[in-house]
């Protein structure tokens, strides 16, 4: 079987060792050929590949971002874009099926291809913000949980040392996994999530709360946040790729109105693409391979439009419309734990 892998929509540490895991057991197992569509569908649409042999996965699992780039290009669209141009790309290059390492924009547009043209598509799903429904975790989302507490852990000593507010903005456009857990780890007195919108009296009551102890007051933020009365997301960078607003930018408005409604001098941080790069934790790097080891598995067993899925710590496998079909959001009794040590 010759099988193409991509990868596509935002980067997150453990796509090279999802890429490693399936070449090497494709190759040892199966003597499965393998080729790396570049800069995610563009490469499929624009019939851009480069082969993957074994040699090319040595010690990948260590590296971060991916060796095969990633887009958002929408591979319904274009010349070469679209069911039959792709399955004659695939047939012009005996191309079998393809390997589709991405999340819910990336899974949704695979499951098309094989609903709709019948491409024998196979899903690995990836997402730092964790935001995918029927899989547990990704990988990623580990590794960002670790540097955004890293960064938790920073702020207090220097929040500390000048009695300070600090706000922390973390990933998490629709979801706040990344800011409950690396506020939970971090021990943060407030934590914001897009699932729960809150008042700026209540951020205010936690943060003076927190001062009355004699504490230095910490705030983490996702970025898809609103504020009571807020209709969408903070947002003032544009557009990306997908026609979706950019989002970013929340922590730096409600830094200044904790201090204007307290009084506590306040600073925000916005963590960004920190969190995306680098080397995968070992957790990620363990899942990451396993996903890759059982979608060439999947393959085999011709499990066409499915994806492979964490579910407790072993791998199966669900339709890729059940993943894509909701959000994996943070769930009240989860937000309620966190809660306690609010203030
Ligand atoms: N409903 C859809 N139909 C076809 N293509 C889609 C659809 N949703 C998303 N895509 C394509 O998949 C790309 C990746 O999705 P995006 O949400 O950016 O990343 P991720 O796969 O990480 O969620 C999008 O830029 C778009 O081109
Ligand atoms: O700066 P970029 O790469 O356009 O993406 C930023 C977005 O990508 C993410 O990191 C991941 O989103 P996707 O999984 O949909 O690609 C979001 O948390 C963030 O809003
Ligand atoms: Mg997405």
């Amino acid at each position: 079987m010759k099988i193409g892998i991509l990868t596509s929509g935002g980067d997150c540490p453990g796509l090279n060792a999802v890429i490693r895991g399936a070449v090497l057991q494709g190759v040892i197992e199966h003597d499965t050929e393998f080729v790396g569509f570049k800069w995610g569908w563009k490469g499929v649409v624009e019939e851009d590949f480069v082969p993957l042999v074994r040699h090319d996965v040595r010690g990948l699992a260590r590296q971060g971002g991916t060796i095969l780039h990633s887009s958002r290009t929408n591979p319904f669209e274009g010349e070469g874009g679209g069911p039959e141009n792709i399955q004659r790309m695939m047939d012009r290059n005996g191309i079998d099926a393809l390997m589709v390492i991405g999340g819910e924009g990336t899974l949704t547009a695979a499951r098309r291809l094989w609903d709709e043209g019948g491409i024998k598509v196979i899903g690995v799903p990836k997402t730092i913000d964790n935001d995918l429904a029927a899989t547990d975790y990704s990988f990623g989302f580990d590794t960002a949980v670790e540097i955004a507490t890293e960064a938790i852990d920073r702020l207090r000593t220097t929040a500390d040392s000048h009695g300070r507010c600090m706000v922390l903005e973390v990933m998490g456009r629709h979801v706040g996994w990344i800011a409950l857990h690396s506020g939970i780890a971090g021990g943060a007195h407030a934590i914001l999530i897009p699932e729960h919108p809150q008042s700026i009296e209540q951020i205010a009551e936690w943060v003076e709360s927190v001062r009355d102890r004699g504490r230095a007051p910490l705030v983490v933020v996702a970025e898809g946040f609103m504020l009571d009365g807020m209709t969408e997301a903070y947002s003032d960078k544009g557009l990306d790729a997908f026609n979706r607003p950019r989002l970013g930018g929340i922590a730096e408005q409600l830094a200044p109105m904790i201090e204007a409604a307290t009084g506590i001098e306040s600073r925000a941080t916005v963590l960004g693409h920190i969190q995306r790069g680098g080397a995968p934790t070992g957790y990620d790097r363990v899942l990451a391979t396993r996903l890759g080891i059982h979608a060439v598995e999947a393959a085999y067993d011709g499990a066409w439009g499915e994806m492979v899925t964490l579910r407790g710590t072993e791998i199966e496998r669900v339709s890729i419309a059940e993943a894509t079909g909701g959000l994996n959001v943070v769930p009240e009794s989860r937000y309620a734990e966190a809660k306690i040590f609010f203030g």
